[in-house]
């Protein structure tokens, strides 16, 4: 099976023709050779296939609110060929078998590679340690573990998972929240508003001394951390600081947290109730900063869907989470790339190569040459869309871009020379 698409803009800038045959890319430059399909693609952008370092798919035990397959779907319509799954499924992925199981589920509806994040702790309980060796030896040849959901707190535990990452180059990606400083009934930023809204809060510095700590002990060990959903300027500073002395950290933003202010919450809708909380705009100033400098690596989704029945309550007893696969490319084209702070290239790092770095990817995040994998997505960089809920493809609605106007659209998504995603939907 063969495609050639004619006319495409690489990351860098260059126009030309990309023949792929069998899964790889066979040929660049100006091709007259005729191939089983042709892909205009006049005017758009070919990037390196998108990858996520940060996807909630709910299955097992949450079927109602995603599955492997629809969350696949949302993915390859959002442009990702790879997406981590995160272990806070029940039963959670805190086992060889747990992580496999995910691990074929992804390769049975293959739209994406699903790569399953272990949990960091047996049941996330932040306790003893999950079977992590056995989950890195797994078929799965898992890498990332996360107690995502909840903070790995105790820092005698942080440290063992570290030292036990470590031997096998894997990486721990904390969700950093000192539960003292934000415990489980705070739900929204603390500040001027949660006050006036009569919400309880939770402190920008609650995020930041888990992060510090978490740095201090990858120095400590010489393994590897990664700070997921960074939403502070202050943990920006920290990240910035600890990459100077030359520590192994890495850090993710998320979509919302790079557009959306808290003061969205005025009117307590619960669609914008996630975890990190949204920030006021000084610290989402900082988050594109930090991403268009580098000091954040990657752009991660925190996809979290949620059914309608966790989701619709009074906004205290609402779950924490928004939708993000589907918007993400054209959140960061609005926010990034119209603005001046990143170009293509900017984009192809943060959406791409670092994440697929970070993760231990093979055969994504590749340049665009000869030889390569065919893991590649189609952009139209001046497309302005209108978001519609009612449009998404996955299971659940809480998505916080409803109504909302973006520039930047997925055009096609291939996955080792198969398209998944033509004219914008499910091929
Ligand atoms: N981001 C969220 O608000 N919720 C996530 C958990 C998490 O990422 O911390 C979830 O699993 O729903
Ligand atoms: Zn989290
Ligand atoms: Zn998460």
């Amino acid at each position: 099976m063969s495609i050639l698409i004619k006319g495409a803009t690489l990351p860098g800038g260059t126009t030309t023709d990309v023949l792929v045959q069998d899964g790889t890319i066979a040929e660049l430059g100006a091709i007259s050779a005729k191939a089983d399909q042709t892909i205009d693609a006049d005017g758009l952008r070919l990037l390196p296939g998108l990858v996520d370092l940060h996807t909630h798919l709910r299955e097992p035990g949450r079927e109602d609110a995603e599955t492997v397959l629809t969350g696949s779907r949302a993915a390859a319509v959002g442009g990702y060929t790879a997406v981590l799954a995160m272990a806070n499924t029940n039963p959670v992925t805190d086992t060889g078998e747990a992580a496999e199981r995910v691990h074929d589920l992804g390769r049975a509806a293959g739209l994406v590679d699903v790569q399953p994040v272990g949990a960091v702790t047996k049941g996330l309980a932040g306790q003893e340690l999950a079977e992590i060796g056995l989950m890195a030896r797994s078929r799965a040849r898992v890498r990332v573990f996360s107690d995502d959901g909840r903070c790995v707190h105790d820092p005698r535990v942080m440290r063992r998972a570290l030292e036990y990452v470590k031997a096998f180059g894997g990486v721990v990606s904390q969700h950093s929240q000192d539960p003292s400083l934000a415990g489980p009934s705070a739900c929204c930023h603390e500040g001027e508003l949660s006050g006036r809204l009569g919400l309880p809060g939770w402190p920008g510095v609650a995020e930041e001394v888990i992060v510090a700590r978490d740095v201090m002990l990858a120095r400590h060990t010489g393994s590897r951390v990664h700070v997921a959903h960074v939403s502070t300027a202050g943990s920006v500073e920290v990240v910035r600081w600890a990459k100077a002395q030359g520590i192994d950290v890495t850090a993710e933003v998320t979509p919302h947290h790079l557009l959306l202010t808290t003061d969205l919450l005025s009117g307590y809708d619960p669609t914008y109730k996630v975890n990190p909380p949204l920030r006021p705009d000084e610290d989402v100033q900082a988050l594109r900063e930090a991403l268009a400098d580098g000091t954040i690596d990657a752009v991660a989704t925190d996809h979290a869907p949620h059914a309608r029945h966790d989701k619709e309550h009074a906004f205290v007893d609402a779950a924490f989470g928004m939708l993000g696969l589907e918007t993400a490319l054209p959140v960061v084209t609005t926010v990034m790339v119209e603005s001046g702070l990143l170009d293509w290239a900017g984009v192809a790092r943060t959406m791409s190569t670092r994440p697929a770095e970070i993760a231990g990817l093979e055969g994504h995040g590749r340049p665009i040459a000869v030889g390569e994998p065919a893991n590649l997505t189609l952009v139209d960089p001046a497309a302005q869309v209108v978001v519609d809920r009612a449009a998404s493809v996955s299971l659940s609605r809480n998505n916080p871009w409803h109504d909302r106007k973006l520039t930047g659209r997925v055009i096609a998504t291939l996955l080792r020379g198969t398209p998944t995603v033509l004219e914008g939907a499910i091929a």
